[in-house]
């Protein structure tokens, strides 16, 4: 069993404490959340889980910290968790696509003696991909779709009327780089491969509105020296936000349960 104080309480954060309610694996018995958040993560949870605003104030040190709340949240609580000696697993990985954040981050886990686990999130094959890196890897190619109603409050509504799209448009194409950077609720997996594969310039991004969707659709293509491969992932979305496919929530709670089973993927 291991202790885990999880930063943020939204759609994850709540779906993870769903899954692991009866789980003696995992005891999510500390969170981390915003000011604002405070009063509704009190009223949902009861008094076996500490609810505090900072790090510096979790009643007990956990064994590790996982991040599902925002790219802030790196700087916020990630970067002083690794700086004294917390292992952390985070999902918002496009945050690196922020200058110098990478070099925060390893500098801080260097400091503690600690470590960074980035997770795959709603994406799969990152191991492929990863291994690829390896093998000689010359293009990736990632498209993300999802429905309109899933680019809200993103600078896509500027680009086109979520509200009356006819067809699939394209609302961004360029680098990872910047799809991480203008997109942070939308582009956390096309970061994710170009880290694992080609890197965040030379990874090509498209974000794609699509009204014919009912789930989000994370494609990608990789070609080089290794040979080719393609992947694509049909996710259906949490009820809590059309955002972030169910997927992402597993893959963290995928990585914890790995912290304590003898063996597994
Ligand atoms: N790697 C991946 O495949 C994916 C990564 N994500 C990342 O996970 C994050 C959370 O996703 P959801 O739960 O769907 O979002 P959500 O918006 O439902 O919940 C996020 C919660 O975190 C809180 N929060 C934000 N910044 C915070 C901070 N600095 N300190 C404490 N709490 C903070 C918010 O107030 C909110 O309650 C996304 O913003 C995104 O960065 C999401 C989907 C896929
Ligand atoms: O959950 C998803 O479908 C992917 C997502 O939002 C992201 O890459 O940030």
């Amino acid at each position: 069993m291991q202790h885990v104080a999880m930063v943020g309480y939204g759609a994850i954060g709540s779906h993870l404490m769903r899954m692991f309610a009866a789980d003696a694996r995992v005891r999510l018995d500390q969170v981390i959340v915003g000011a604002t958040g405070l009063k509704k993560a009190q009223a949902a949870l009861g008094d076996g889980v500490a609810i505090v605003t900072r790090l510096e104030d979790l009643p007990r040190r956990p064994d590790v910290l996982i991040e599902c709340a925002s790219h802030r949240a790196l700087t916020e609580h990630v970067v002083p968790a690794l700086a004294s000696g917390i292992d952390s697993i985070i999902l918002s990985i496009g945050a690196l696509a922020n200058d110098g954040m990478a070099e925060l981050l390893a500098e801080a886990a260097n400091a503690g003696s600690s470590r960074l686990k980035l997770v795959s999130g709603a994406i799969g094959a990152i191991d492929a991909l990863a291994a690829a890196q390896l093998g000689g890897l010359d293009e990736v190619v990632y498209v993300g779709s999802k429905p309109p109603s899933s680019w809200r409050g993103s600078p896509g509504e500027s680009v086109v009327c979520l509200d009356s799209l006819a067809e699939a448009t394209t609302l961004f194409k360029g680098s990872a780089r910047d799809a991480a950077r203008l997109y942070p609720k939308n582009a956390n997996v096309a970061a994710a491969l170009a880290l694992a594969g080609l890197g965040l310039d030379a990874t090509q991004v498209r974000l794609v509105a699509d009204p014919s969707l009912s789930h989000n659709v994370h494609s990608y293509t990789a070609q080089g020296r290794f040979g080719r491969m393609s992947f694509t992932i049909e996710g259906m979305a949490l009820p809590d936000n059309p955002k972030t496919s169910a997927l992402t929530a597993c893959s963290l709670a995928r990585a914890l349960i790995n912290r304590v089973e003898p063996m597994g993927f």
